[in-house]
């Protein structure tokens, strides 16, 4: 199938690799705390509803969270609960001394504000980085929780030692917790940072030719397989942001995964890419992880 690769061109950036690696880092960090403290950093999840994709990813998050030495508990809600019990849980966990990470898996039922949720959480316990105290003091550089996927996405960049000093870095996609963040993340001194970076999406005339000037190309677009290899210049390092299920019969989940970028005609021009699965979805949960740590060291150890 993928007769036309050159081996030496086509760089996967494997985010299970990476995420094995910084796991083990925050394992030892988690170590060290509990040594210190005799408590374990301790994360909260929030489940409404029982959607499919909600409930991977909810027990991924539990899971890894255990691995490297955390406490985790899921707190489950049926689809029907009241936006109010819902913040009541939330004031609950905010006023816990044990607790020191929040998260709300999104998104939640029509009925339920996802902004006034967001903006229940203590920043203190903030650990998805959506608050926007979290936001705003990331704005200005001020030391906070970064949003999970783009300080996954950063934490890749760096592992894999990708060059980002003065790259032109397309981000497709605008939204509050992937595009706005990394292209401000990107666009920052520092190292992954220094890009310059142009920011596309629904709106944007002549989208092909901004994409194939990129270096980088970070693609949250949400939709399955909209990154074709027309768009992509040669050598280019492609980051993809995206995650759907596919309905495959062959399957005995009945579903693949793919992510926005067509991966098979795509990965043959490019100088790096990350896959779907197996790519920046494992370093979301790197940053949530780090985040929590970080979270539990800031409310427990003397500063
Ligand atoms: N409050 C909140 N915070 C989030 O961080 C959040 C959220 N809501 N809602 C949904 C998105 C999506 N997300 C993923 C996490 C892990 C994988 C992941 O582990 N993916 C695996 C495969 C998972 C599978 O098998 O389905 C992979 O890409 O290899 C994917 C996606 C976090 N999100």
């Amino acid at each position: 199938m993928r007769s036309n690769v050159k081996p030496e061109k086509m760089g996967i950036l494997d985010g299970k690799k990476a995420a094995e690696y910084y796991k083990e880092e925050i394992a030892r960090e988690a170590a060290e705390f509990t040594r210190r403290t005799g408590k374990k950093p301790y994360l909260v999840t929030i489940l409404v509803g029982n959607n499919g994709a909600s409930e991977t990813y909810v027990a991924s998050k539990l899971r890894n969270s255990e691995k490297v030495g955390f406490n985790a508990s899921l707190v489950r809600f049926e689809d029907t609960v009241t936006e109010e019990a819902l913040l009541g849980k939330i004031d609950e966990l905010n006023a816990s001394e044990e607790v020191d990470g929040i998260l709300v898996q999104l998104p939640l039922p029509a009925h339920i504000e996802e902004k006034k949720v967001i903006m229940r959480i203590s920043p203190l316990k903030d650990v998805d980085g959506f608050h926007p105290e979290s936001l705003g003091k990331m704005l200005i550089g001020l030391p906070t929780f970064l949003p999970a996927t783009p300080y996954g996405i950063m934490e890749l960049l760096d592992y894999y030692k990708v060059e980002t000093e003065g790259k032109h870095c397309v981000v497709m996609g605008r939204s509050n917790i992937v595009g706005t963040p990394i292209s401000l993340l990107l666009s920052r001194q520092g190292n992954p940072g220094n890009c310059t970076v142009t920011i596309t999406h629904s709106r944007t005339k002549d989208l092909e030719t901004i994409t194939r000037q990129a270096d980088i190309l970070i693609v949250a677009v949400g939709r399955p397989e909209f990154v074709t290899a027309d768009m992509v210049t040669e050598g280019a390092v492609v980051i993809d942001v995206g995650i759907h299920r596919i309905a495959d019969k062959n399957r005995k989940s009945g579903y693949r995964l793919v992510g926005d970028v067509k991966f098979d005609e795509v990965a043959p021009k490019c100088g790096g890419i990350s896959p779907v699965p197996g790519g920046v979805g494992l370093m979301t949960i790197v940053g949530l992880l780090k985040n929590t740590l970080e979270a539990a060291k800031r409310r427990t150890l003397p500063s």
